[in-house]
């Protein structure tokens, strides 16, 4: 077997992955502190890597992000963790909510329920992604209805 397919096989179905990011000074608003674009970028990334390491491949698109929030101003030079946590997975599409913290006090800067769709590599056209998710936690259930109530209004 190549080594790729194994690799792949041993990181799937993790439901939650973390990345950190330096506040640097691209990144920042006028304010001086975090511009939300940026933050919006760690979002999407980390949610993502998330869904990436779930499914154990990268063929799926990011469709949308609900309830985005931004409860606290970050200053240049801290350090943020970004961990997504699959909450939802349909026949071919993937909730993450994904929550951005100071990385020393855990308090929380912002979050938002992210949806990624899973592709054939080939056409782009969605495709099942076969995963199912299993012993949810209370609170891990409390975000999967948040996210099916954002994403129920179809337009
Ligand atoms: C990581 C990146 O940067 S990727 C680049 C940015 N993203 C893109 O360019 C994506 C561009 N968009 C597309 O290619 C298409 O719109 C797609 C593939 C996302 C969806 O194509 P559609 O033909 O609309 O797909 P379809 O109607 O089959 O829906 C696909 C899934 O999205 C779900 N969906 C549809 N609308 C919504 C919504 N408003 N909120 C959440 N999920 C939704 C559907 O329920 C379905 O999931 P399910 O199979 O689990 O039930």
């Amino acid at each position: 077997m190549p080594m790729g397919l194994k690799l792949n096989k041993e990181i799937a179905m993790n439901q939650t992955l973390s990345t950190y990011h330096m506040i640097m000074p691209k990144d920042l608003n006028p304010r001086g502190t975090l511009f939300a674009g940026s933050c919006a970028n760690f979002m999407i990334e980390g949610g993502f890597l998330t869904a990436e390491a779930f499914l154990g491949h990268p063929h799926m698109v990011f469709f949308g992000m609900n309830g985005m929030k931004f409860v606290k101003s970050v200053e240049k030079g801290e350090t943020v963790s970004v961990t997504g946590t699959v909450v939802d997975a349909g026949k071919t599409s993937l909730g993450v909510f994904v929550t951005v913290r100071f990385l020393h006090t855990k308090e929380l800067a912002a979050q938002s329920y992210l949806t990624f769709v899973s592709i054939d590599e080939n056409t782009g056209r969605p495709v099942p992604h076969g995963a199912k998710l299993d012993n949810l936690t209370e609170e891990m259930k409390a975000h999967q209805m948040t996210y099916r109530k954002l994403t129920a209004i179809r337009e």
